[in-house]
């Protein structure tokens, strides 16, 4: 007896950082980086610290899941929030990984005991025990019963239902498809700063449609020109909507990114402005993430620095008509991105649309009154969400007399299956990018 009281308190290192991590993120943090704060400290083998991300990861993905698997293990809707992360932390081990069960349970009672309290070390096992009786797809065979076919997708895909919703309301029966791409962690994609480094220094394998990026499984910082900051990581949806932007027909003339931060686009266009002889000026409201800008683009060398400015983009700093080509990568709920934020899809809710947008809108106003006579407007959101993208669009373009729909899709003619009427909607499913949003407006000729 003594000794199962001393094993209990002595919770392995991985499950205890992976811990230390879930807890931050259920109090607001991202996982990506308290799950690399929690490995810098921790100090890991390699395996062990991949066990952590994957713990983490995929227990923040399947919360929603876990949680009704735990109600129904328990008969309890609601524990207190350190053993709730605890048994997420159990049942994704059971249900998600390759756990032996009996590791899983015992592991994860040592790790309740040891961070929660001895008290909850019974009440850990005994409902870990139900949880294990089932694999994943039994639960959700058994939680499915009697659910309208929608929620059902939820329950399967791992999605709140508003999220389900707006897929099925863009993709009809694709939407499982899609909702099921959002599960699978992407290979992080790299891009080249044009003119400052090549793709073959990216290591990896070539993008499928961008020019500009590689494939590499691995940290992006062993990669000596990522290092240099002569490249950087970057999604390849958002890599096109910033090669849309420089294709585009446009008159001479200064760039401007309206929403800068953090800079990733900032970035590539620079160095597709500079081949041009052009200038960016990169805007971001908030200071801190204008400092990430400028950070971003470090390694351009004089001329034609890039400007950034910490600034609202809809308190102008600059005169209207003045730029030949505008990106507006507006904010929004990021439901493009949720392959790679896996807490996000738990976090967000429909009552964010209601702030964001307002914001877009008047976003994509001052992007147009910016943009000079001729000039284009690139308008990007990673999100698909109907009101963030052809919404926003068609307000704000029945509201003005001087703008006219271009065909984005045609600005990428490699890419197949991007049009959404005028717009482009890339998916991960169909293109192995985030789900971005672009429509390409021009400012008429006056
Ligand atoms: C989707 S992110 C832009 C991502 C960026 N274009 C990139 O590729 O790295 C939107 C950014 O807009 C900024 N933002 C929010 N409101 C703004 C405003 N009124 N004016 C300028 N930037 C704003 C946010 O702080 C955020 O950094």
């Amino acid at each position: 007896m003594p000794n199962r009281t001393l094993r209990r308190r002595r919770p392995d290192a991985a499950r205890r950082a992976a811990f230390t991590a879930l807890r931050a993120v259920s109090e607001g943090a991202y996982a990506n980086l308290e799950t690399a704060k929690v490995l810098g400290e921790a100090r890991l083998p390699v395996r062990d610290a991949a066990f952590v991300t994957e713990l983490v990861f995929g227990t923040c993905r399947l919360q929603g899941t876990y949680d009704r698997i735990l109600t129904a293990a328990s008969g309890r809707d609601t524990f207190d929030p350190p053993l709730r992360d605890a048994l997420r932390l159990g049942a994704h081990q059971l249900l998600g990984m390759r756990v032996p069960s009996h590791a899983a349970l015992a592991a994860t009672v040592d790790l309740a005991a040891a961070e929660v309290g001895e008290r909850v070390a019974g009440l850990t096992n005994a409902v870990l025990r139900k949880v294990a009786a089932r694999d994943l797809p039994g639960w959700i065979d058994h939680l499915s019963a009697g659910l309208d076919p929608l929620d059902a997708l939820a329950l399967r895909t791992h999605h709140p239902r508003w999220i389900v919703d707006a897929h099925v309301d863009l993709l009809g029966e694709g939407a499982e498809a899609a909702l099921a791409a959002n599960n699978v962690t992407p290979v992080p994609h790299l891009v080249v700063r044009p003119g400052l480094a090549r793709v073959d220094e990216l290591d990896g394998e070539p993008t499928t449609y961008s020019p500009f990026g590689a494939r590499r499984a691995g940290n992006p910082a062993d990669v000596p020109a990522v290092r240099e900051g002569r490249a950087g990581v970057q999604d390849e949806g958002s890599q096109l909507v910033a090669w849309a932007l420089a294709q585009a027909d446009a008159p001479a003339g200064p760039w401007l990114d309206l929403c800068a931060g953090p800079g990733g686009k900032a970035a590539l266009l620079t160095g597709l402005a500079r081949e041009r002889d052009e200038l960016l000026l990169a805007a971001e409201r908030l200071p801190h993430r204008a400092q990430l800008v400028a950070q971003a683009l470090r390694a351009y060398p004089e001329p034609n620095v890039p400007v950034v400015l910490a600034a609202d983009g809809t308190r102008p700093a600059w005169r209207p008509a003045t730029f030949a080509r505008v990106i507006a990568d507006v904010p929004c709920t990021g439901l493009g991105a949720l392959r790679r934020r896996p807490e996000s899809r738990w976090r967000r809710s429909p009552a964010d649309l209601a702030d964001l947008v307002p914001l877009q809108r008047a976003l994509l106003g001052s992007a147009l009154d910016a943009a000079a006579p001729g000039g284009v407007v690139a308008y990007a959101t990673c999100s698909p969400h109907r009101a963030e993208t052809s919404e926003v669009v068609a307000a704000v373009t029945a509201s003005r007399e001087d703008v006219t729909i271009l065909d984005a899709p045609a600005l990428l003619p490699g890419v197949a299956h991007t049009a959404s009427g005028p717009f482009v909607q890339l998916w991960p499913h169909r293109h192995g990018t985030d789900a971005m949003f672009l429509a390409m407006l021009r400012k008429d000729a006056r």
